[in-house]
């Protein structure tokens, strides 16, 4: 069933619906859901299903049971929800497993052999080289980058029409953070043209075709359209270009491209190639902005609906941000519970909901025998709603990520993915948000708009369908 999604009035004494659950005498909203699978389906009802919402194929049973395992052309799918399962799957028999082969073909034509798509020891290769350019001291440089571009965020979201669509403006601002993280100073950089060359790539990239649910082998290039070609192009003879100039300049520069061109592999010396180089910018382009712009968005649909979690995290960001300076690394561990917001937000809306695996060797999953071809399904979002694991599941409660009861076991929230093949960017993604959530929410009063119906599909990411409508208003400080 779906759940409506209310709006909790601070003036309002009238007791909250059935919408609401309580705890310690404060009511707890629960937002909208995606309504599981409750009924069987054949395999053209499987297609339609997958290509309108992939979500709509999780059925009920893995908000109870941690693994579904049934037919798949000739080979097995395990649906898996429980912590156990996903650790087998990515970190203790991580290597029988590769990444679904759909995926492979949809990236690969961008990201070419990048850490994100890459393999075995070309994949652990560049793991190691690039893991020191996200260590904390080195990203929290990036933090009045961030800052800035929320600033001025607040400033478009306060003049724009109300009410607002803020996914857009916020897929804008995320992209211009990677964007200005990895070229501080673009000389002879046309901005504005590879832009929107990038933003073809992957709005090609992220649409799925009716052919792409015929299995076929990751090595079948997907084709892709004269339009992306053209703007694949444009952006790899920008991105060449600005890589040849620093290394004849002899200045790398430094921000994050500065940092990739200087890394050097801890036991061979080597560097990464300029065509690495180019793929891992397109790689943090492609994985690194529209996941955070997505996660913001969910964070602030639940904030507009939650009148007294927006006026605590207003009262941390203020003090934080007190004579109105905007906000730095330095303020991070006063933010905790915007980031407790942040991941509650991406609890009940992975923005990854669901990776997909296949067997590249006979394997098991918690002593379930698993066949070389079998799939695997992760489904973290209903790992995040699990009726076993999670209190009130369906409910919107921060505090659940307080120091004291944040989950224990580090496989029971998985928005980042787990074992070593994780997300390389969780640190900046949650420095990021923080920032943003606590400067949006510090200038900026949110409401939820009346009849604007709210629902989670997948397109790649779990994104709000038709966007995100909020009312914004703007504060007097
Ligand atoms: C809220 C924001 C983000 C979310 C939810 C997210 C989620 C994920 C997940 C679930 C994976 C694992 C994929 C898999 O195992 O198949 C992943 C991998 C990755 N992410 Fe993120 N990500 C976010 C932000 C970022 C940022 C900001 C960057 C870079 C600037 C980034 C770069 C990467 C890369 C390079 C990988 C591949 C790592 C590897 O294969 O070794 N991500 N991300």
């Amino acid at each position: 069933m779906v759940e409506e999604t209310g709006c909790l009035d601070e003036a309002s004494s009238s007791p909250p619906g059935d919408s609401y659950a309580w705890r310690n005498g404060e009511p707890l909203l629960r937002p909208v859901a995606c309504e599981p699978l409750t009924r069987l389906v054949g395999l053209v009802e499987t297609g339609r299903l997958m290509r309108e919402n992939p979500m709509s194929i999780l059925p009920g049973a893995l908000f109870r049971q941690t693994r579904l395992s049934g037919p798949h052309f000739g080979r097995s799918i395990h649906e898996v929800s429980g912590p156990a399962e996903m650790k087998s799957i990515l970190l203790d028999n991580y290597e029988a497993w590769r990444k679904s082969p759909l995926i492979m073909r949809m990236l690969r034509p961008i990201l070419g052999e990048a850490i994100l798509t890459a393999h075995g020891e070309n994949w652990h290769r560049q793991r190691k080289s690039l893991q020191p350019a996200f260590l904390r001291r080195r990203i929290e440089g990036f933090a009045p980058i961030m800052a800035e571009v929320a600033e001025t965020t607040a400033l478009r979201l306060s003049a724009e029409d109300q009410p607002v669509e803020i996914q857009a403006v916020l897929n804008d601002a995320t992209f211009s953070v990677i964007e200005r993280v990895l070229f501080s100073d673009a000389q002879e950089f046309d901005r504005v043209r590879v832009r929107s060359a990038i933003e073809v790539i992957l709005a090609e990239t992220g649409t799925l075709r009716m052919s792409d649910l015929l299995p076929a082998p990751e090595w079948v290039p997907r084709l892709m359209s004269a339009r992306a070609l053209r703007a694949r192009h444009v952006f790899r003879k920008a991105a060449m270009a600005q890589i040849r100039r620093r290394r004849e300049s002899g200045n790398s520069g430094d921000d994050l491209l500065g940092l990739l061109l200087e890394l050097r592999d801890p036991e061979t010396g080597d560097g990464l190639s300029d065509r690495d180089i180019r793929d891992t910018v397109m790689t943090f382009i492609a994985a690194g902005h529209e996941t955070t712009a997505i996660a913001l968005t969910w964070a602030l649909y639940l904030v507009a609906s939650d009148a007294p979690t927006q006026k605590r995290l207003r009262a941390e960001a203020a003090e934080a941000m007190a004579h109105g300076r905007a906000l730095s690394a330095a303020d991070l561990p006063r933010l905790t519970f915007s980031r407790q917001v942040i991941e509650e937000a991406m609890r009940l809306y992975p923005p990854a909901p669901i990776l997909g695996r296949r067997a590249i060797a006979e394997t098991e999953i918690c002593g379930h025998p698993v066949k070389k071809g079998d799939v695997a399904l992760l489904a973290f979002y209903a790992l995040h709603r699990h009726e076993t694991l999670w209190d009130q599941p369906d409910h919107f409660d921060p505090d659940r990520f307080s120091p004291e009861r944040r989950p224990k076991d580090r496989y029971q929230f998985m928005a980042f993915g787990g074992g070593p093949r994780a997300c390389i960017g969780a640190n900046f993604a949650l420095m990021e948000a923080t920032i943003f959530l606590s400067t949006l929410v510090a200038k900026l009063g949110f409401t939820p708009v009346e009849g604007h119906d709210v629902y989670p599909v997948m397109q790649v990411t779990l994104r709000p369908r038709g966007g995100m409508a909020l009312n914004i208003q703007t504060l007097r400080n």
